[in-house]
């Protein structure tokens, strides 16, 4: 069965709005595997816009599917994963500007430096995922650099304009899925994925799981946290 990893970063984006107590990001976790997630995924970036380290410590207290921890590829948050053991470390490019993550890693730039994050992550037991675009070359350079799974980045294709466009960018999200698995590597997807784009992923049986937040979140907001994982898991199981 292909998974959803549902990510709560954006119920914290509205706590933090207001630097309120609530909404919780913890407890909307909670009513996310209620309603059948197969694995929360939390972003701490550098900067704390939204997910902030309490969240990330109780999470790891309550969540009983998986936690799955994005970060950069810092030696800060190298250190709260030590402490935090999720299940699986997704590293992610991060800058400072930008509204949210814009692209993959680009392993041609950091080989070197992400194939050390990775050690010193598994050499601690904690299995690492790298989020990158659907190339050949960055799969291959995953592969090399030792990561258990890579996540594709599909926000090209979620955003690409025009159906020539958007064939051209679910081309290569096919490509690099066939690719990833034939080298063996775990395979997960997400950004931008909504209750529409979700379904052109039909018989991909190639990835593994979906790591959707923004979409569901966005629905909760007009219709609750439970029915929005609920649809979001019948699109999914019916792919
Ligand atoms: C890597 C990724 O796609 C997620 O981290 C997503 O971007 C949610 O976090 P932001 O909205 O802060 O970028
Ligand atoms: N890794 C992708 C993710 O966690 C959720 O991205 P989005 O659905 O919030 O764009």
């Amino acid at each position: 069965m292909t998974g959803l990893a549902v990510n709560i970063d954006h119920i914290a984006t509205l706590r933090e709005a207001r630097k309120a107590s609530y909404p919780d990001p913890v407890a909307a976790a909670l009513v996310a595997e209620l309603a059948g997630a197969d694995g929360i995924v939390c972003h701490l970036r550098e900067d704390r816009r939204h997910v902030q380290d309490r969240d990330v410590r109780l999470l790891r207290k309550v969540v009983q599917t998986k936690l799955i921890l994005e970060m950069a590829a810092t030696s800060e948050m190298v250190g709260i994963a030590l402490d935090v053991r999720p299940e699986l470390v997704t590293l992610v490019p991060e800058s400072r500007e930008e509204v949210t993550t814009e692209g993959g890693m680009d392993l041609i730039v950091h080989n070197k430096s992400i194939a050390e994050t990775i050690g010193a992550l598994q050499n601690n037991g904690i299995p690492v995922s790298i989020f990158i675009d659907a190339e050949p070359e960055q799969i291959k350079l995953a592969h090399q650099a030792g990561a258990d799974m890579i996540e594709i980045h599909t926000g090209t294709f979620c955003e690409a304009n025009g159906s020539a466009r958007r064939r051209q960018a679910f081309d290569k999200i096919v490509d690099a899925a066939k690719l990833a698995k034939k080298l063996k590597l775990g395979v997960n997807a997400g950004h931008g994925l909504c209750y529409n784009s979700i379904k052109a992923f039909k018989g991909l049986s190639e990835i593994d799981e979906y790591s959707i937040g923004h979409s569901i979140v966005a629905r909760a907001a007009l219709v609750g946290m439970e029915r929005a994982v609920r649809q979001m898991r019948e699109l999914i199981d019916a792919l």
